[in-house]
C-alpha cells in the first residue's frame, strides 16, 4: 500500500503493524442461524430479500477503528458493506479468500486517501455463521499521522495527530456505530 502511494518509506504501514508491542487482535464471531418466520425460537427482525427466511443484525453497523482488518468466514454469507448511507451491499462469503477492510486509523494515516468502510453482519436463516477477523493495530503509544507526502497545500491534514491509545479509548467511550474519526478532524 505504501509503495502504491509512492511513500519514501515503503514499509511505513507494515512497520507499525509488525511492531512487537503492537495491539493487533484476533476475534471469532459466531452467529446462530435465525430460522424461518414463524419459528418461535428465531429473533425475527426482518425477512431477507428472497423471502427464504429471516435475518437479524448480528453485528451492528460500524467501521473498524484499527488500521486493517482481514476477515474470513465459514462460507456462509452475512457480511455487508455500505458505501452510501442506508444502502447495504452483501459481500459473498468465499472460504478460500480473505476480505480486507481499511480501518479508521489507516484512513487518518493516508489523510483520507483510503477510506474506512462501514459494515455490519446479518445472520443467515438456515446456517450458522462464523467469522475469523484479524485487526491489525499499532502499538498503544504509536503516533497516528499522515506521512509528509500525503499532506500538501492542496490537501491539508484532515486529522490532528493522535496516539492509538487515545483513539482506542475514544472508541470504547462511544457507541459502536459512531463515526469517531470526525472528532479528530482539524477543522
Ligand atoms: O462477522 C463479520 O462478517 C463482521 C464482523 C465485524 O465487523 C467485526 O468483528 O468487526
Ligand atoms: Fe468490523
Amino acid at each position: 500500500m505504501a509503495e502504491g502511494l509512492s511513500l519514501a518509506n515503503a514499509s511505513a504501514f507494515s512497520e507499525i503493524i509488525r511492531a512487537v508491542d503492537g495491539d493487533s487482535v484476533l476475534r471469532l464471531n459466531y452467529y446462530p442461524r435465525t430460522g424461518c418466520a414463524g419459528d418461535p425460537r428465531s429473533p425475527v427482525l426482518f425477512r431477507n430479500k428472497r423471502r427464504e427466511g429471516v435475518s437479524a443484525v448480528g453485528f451492528g453497523e460500524h467501521s473498524d477503528p484499527q488500521m486493517l482488518t482481514v476477515l474470513r468466514s465459514n462460507g456462509v454469507d452475512g457480511l455487508q458493506i455500505s458505501l452510501e448511507d442506508g444502502v447495504w451491499i452483501p459481500v459473498p462469503s468465499d472460504p478460500s479468500a480473505f476480505w480486507v477492510n481499511v480501518g479508521d486509523t489507516l484512513q487518518a494515516m493516508t489523510n483520507g486517501r483510503f477510506m474506512s468502510v462501514r459494515h455490519r453482519a446479518v445472520t443467515n436463516p438456515h446456517e450458522s455463521r462464523m467469522s475469523m477477523v484479524y485487526f491489525a493495530a499499532p502499538p498503544l503509544h504509536a503516533q497516528i499521522m499522515s506521512p509528509p507526502e500525503m499532506v500538501t497545500p492542496q490537501r491539508p491534514a484532515l486529522y490532528r495527530p493522535f496516539t492509538w491509545a487515545e483513539y482506542k479509548s475514544t472508541t470504547y467511550s462511544l457507541r459502536l456505530g459512531d463515526t469517531r474519526l470526525n472528532l479528530f478532524k482539524t477543522a
